[in-house]
This record gives C-alpha cells, structure tokens and sequence, in this order.
C-alpha cells in the first residue's frame, strides 16, 4: 500500500468493524458457572417468595386479639422451626412457639419477638403489645411466581445470581463467550519467564489483551508467539479457523516492514482485508478483516498502540458480540495541567495521570513523554486525552475530552 494512503477516521473504522457483527448464540450454564456472564432472555420468577407468611422473627406466634392487654398469659401448644411448620390451629388464648423462617400457624397473625415474653413450663406471658400482624412476612412479600425479575444483556454477579437461585433457576439461559484466538508475532519475542537472548524481549502483549478480552466476557485461545516465518504463522491462523474462534487478534507484525508478514499471511489464508491504517495514534498499523467466520484484529506489536486499539475496537466488537451496549468509549471532560500543541490528522490518545477532587471534578496531566513502547507509563495512566483529528492547541485549564482507563 502506498505511504501516503488515506488513513480511516477512529469512527468510521469502528462503524465498519461492527457493521455485521451480531450478537452471538446463546447457551444454558448451571448457575455455579453463570457468574459473569451475560443473561440472554428475561427470567421469570418460578416461585413466590416466600412462598407462606413467614416469621422474621424468633418468638411465639399470637392472635392479635389475645394481646392487645398486657400482660397476656397464653397456653404453649406446639413450636414450628424453619421446615417444619405447626399444622394444628392457634386457638382463643394458645400460642406457638415459632421461629425466623417458619410458616405462620393458622389461627396465629401476630408474632410477639421472645425478648417481649416471659415462660414458664407451657404458660407464655407477653409483656409488651404488639402492632397487629407484626414481625410476619406476607406471601410474596419478595416477588410472586412469573414476575419477570432479570433482564436479558444483564451482567450476571452475586446479587444476580443470588435473586436467580431464589427463583429456583437451575441453569440459566446466557449469551455464548466470544472465542478470541491471541497470537504473538516477532522472533524476537520470548514468554514471560522465559531466558531471551540478547537480541530479544519479553513478550507482553498476550497479557494484556488476554486480561481485557476475559473482563469483557470472552475465552481466550493462546496461540503463543510465532516466529517471523510464513509457513510457521499460517499454521498458527489455522489453528484459529479449526478452533472456530470468533476473532483473531494478531499481536505486531502490523506495520509496513519486511518482517511484517502478518498480512501477507492472513491474505494467504483467505482473510478478506476490511480496513487498515487508521488515523490514530497510537495504533496507526491497525488491520480488521474476517477469514470466514472468523473476525480479525491485527493489533499493532507496539504494548501500548496494542492496548489503545484494542480498547477502542476489540471491547467494543466483542460487547456487540455479547449483545451489550458500550460499543463506544464513554468519554468524560477533565481539565488539562499543561498545555497541548494543535494536533494533526491522527486522533491522538495522550496518556495522562488523572485526579479526581471531592467534587467528583477530573484533572488530567499528560505524561511528557509518549512513545507506544512505554508500558510502564500506561500502567501510570488514569486517562488518555482525545486529541481529535486538527484539534486546535489547548492552554492549561481548558477542559479537554478523556477516556477514563
Ligand atoms: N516505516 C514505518 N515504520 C513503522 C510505521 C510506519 O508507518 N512506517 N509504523 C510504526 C508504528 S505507528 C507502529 S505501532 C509499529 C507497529 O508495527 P508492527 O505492528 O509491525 O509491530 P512490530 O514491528 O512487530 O513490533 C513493533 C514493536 O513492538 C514490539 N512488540 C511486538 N509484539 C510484541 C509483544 N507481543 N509484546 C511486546 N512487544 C511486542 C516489537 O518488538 C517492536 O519493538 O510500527 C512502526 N513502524
Ligand atoms: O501505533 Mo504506533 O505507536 O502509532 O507507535
């Protein structure tokens, strides 16, 4: 491609990397295996909860009636723990001794708390009057049978799930995870651990993208690294395709350089190119395309061009992918510490330390250097400052936009 091809606007790249993406199938997964995943129907209740009055209370359950005096001396006829309830009547004058969680004995609507009682053998004296129907949890006090309570494209968490197995839901209907293939490309990479040679880095790309495609709700497929080697790459990219994966993302090998064979070997396998070079920095070398069924990102091998893009474009393809919205970064206004130079025609993301006053007001401070190799800065960041295509120069104080990382 020419050096001076056109580069694609951020926007319009993410609008042709989404266009035909739909949402994925959906599978049923026990609830032990639910958490975080994405419910892909409404749930109806299956129960009422609770499903009797109830007690909330440890006490003894009384006719209103029978209490409205104090003190009031009944008769001990039964007890009703949780589980079992007492499945005789509370007669004029009787009482049962009841506990938190137990069914309410017919006859019986107040419960009186035992610390309001005194006892003696089977004589239970009340000592304090009670308010009519106190301290008892009416039928479906929590929810009724057929109540629609969760919502499809909710993000299953503990409270979720919690709700779901009170209304007796076993396994649960949710939106399939992405499968996204992460392959390394370079000779000079080694995996973390690993011994590299002098010519050589640790690759840490994989990492990242692994941590953010898992946050985001997909399964990653490590392919690992490839050497700079056609025949040893086009192995790896079919081992994607027979694994079916849903999105590739290659990691480097991007760009324009001989060893930069990511391309050549994709197209070698069939990808259809979508888009490449877009006007952004970092992340310029940025490649979309599909092999079949299969979505490919070829992120830039630079760390931080590889996190940037794929913030703004993996997180968003697999949120479309999982039926969720936020396919576009949030974007907040802080006011800037420094002064900021007029841009050019890449939208620029500057990295940024980020503060935040009691008010809840943003403060960002860009970084003074800002080179795309430099993860320990990133690791800094609170926000990267979006510096749009011809952005005119900005003073210290004006308000600018960000993304909050
Ligand atoms: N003549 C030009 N050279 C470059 C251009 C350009 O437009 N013309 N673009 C530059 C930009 S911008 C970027 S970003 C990089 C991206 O290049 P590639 O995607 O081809 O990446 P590589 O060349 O393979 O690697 C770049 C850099 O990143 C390191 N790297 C690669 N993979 C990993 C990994 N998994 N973990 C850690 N580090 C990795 C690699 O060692 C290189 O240092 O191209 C510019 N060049
Ligand atoms: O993505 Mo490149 O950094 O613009 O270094």
């Amino acid at each position: 491609m020419a050096g001076n091809a056109p580069l694609i606007p951020v926007s319009e790249a993410l609008e042709r990397l989404l266009k035909d993406v739909h949402p994925l199938g959906r599978e049923n997964v026990p609830l032990s295996a639910a958490n975080g995943r994405i419910l892909a129907l409404d749930l109806a209740s299956k129960r009422t909860q609770p499903p009797f009055a109830a007690s909330a209370m440890d006490g003894y359950a009384v006719r209103h009636a029978d209490v409205i005096e104090v003190p009031a001396t009944l008769t001990l006829i039964g007890e009703a723990p949780a589980g079992h309830g007492f499945t005789g009547t509370v007669q004029k004058g009787e009482t049962v001794r009841i506990f938190t969680g137990a069914p309410v004995p017919k006859g019986a609507d107040t419960v009186v708390i035992q610390e309001n009682t005194g006892r003696e053998g089977s004589q239970v004296t009340v000592l304090e009057a009670p308010k009519p129907g106190a301290n008892i949890r009416a039928p479906g006090l929590d929810f009724a049978e057929g109540d629609l309570l969760l919502s499809a494209r909710t993000r299953l968490d503990y409270r979720s799930l919690s709700l779901a197995a009170a209304m007796n839901h076993a396994v649960l209907p949710v939106q399939r995870k992405p499968l996204v293939a992460v392959l390394a490309t370079g000779d000079e990479l080694v995996t973390p651990g690993g011994e590299p040679g002098p010519d050589q880095i640790i690759a840490s790309n994989h990492a990242g993208i692994a941590a953010m495609v898992e946050d985001c709700g997909g399964a990653v497929l490590d392919l690992g690294i490839s050497p700079d080697d056609v025949g040893i790459m086009a192995s790896h990219v079919r081992r994607a395709v027979e694994a079916k994966a849903d999105v590739l993302v290659t990691l480097g090998g991007a760009s324009v350089g001989d060893h930069d064979l990511v391309q050549d070997v994709l197209g070698g396998e069939g990808m259809e190119l979508a888009f490449w070079k877009i006007a952004m920095r970092p992340g310029k070398p940025l490649m979309a395309g599909h092999l079949g069924g299969t979505k490919v990102l070829g992120l830039p091998g630079n760390p931080v061009s590889s996190i940037v893009c794929a913030l703004l474009f993996l997180k968003p393809l697999l949120a479309k992918m999982l039926n969720q919205p936020g396919q576009n970064e949030r974007l907040l206004e802080a006011m800037v510490t420094a002064d900021l130079r007029e841009n050019d025609r890449r939208q620029d993301y500057i990295r940024a330390l980020l503060s935040e006053d009691a008010d809840g007001r943003l403060t960002v401070s860009p970084f003074p250097t800002q080179d795309s190799s430099m993860l320990s800065l990133l690791a800094r960041a609170g926000a990267l400052i979006v510096r749009p295509p011809h952005a005119p120069a900005a003073k210290s104080g004006d308000r600018v936009p960000i993304v909050r990382l």
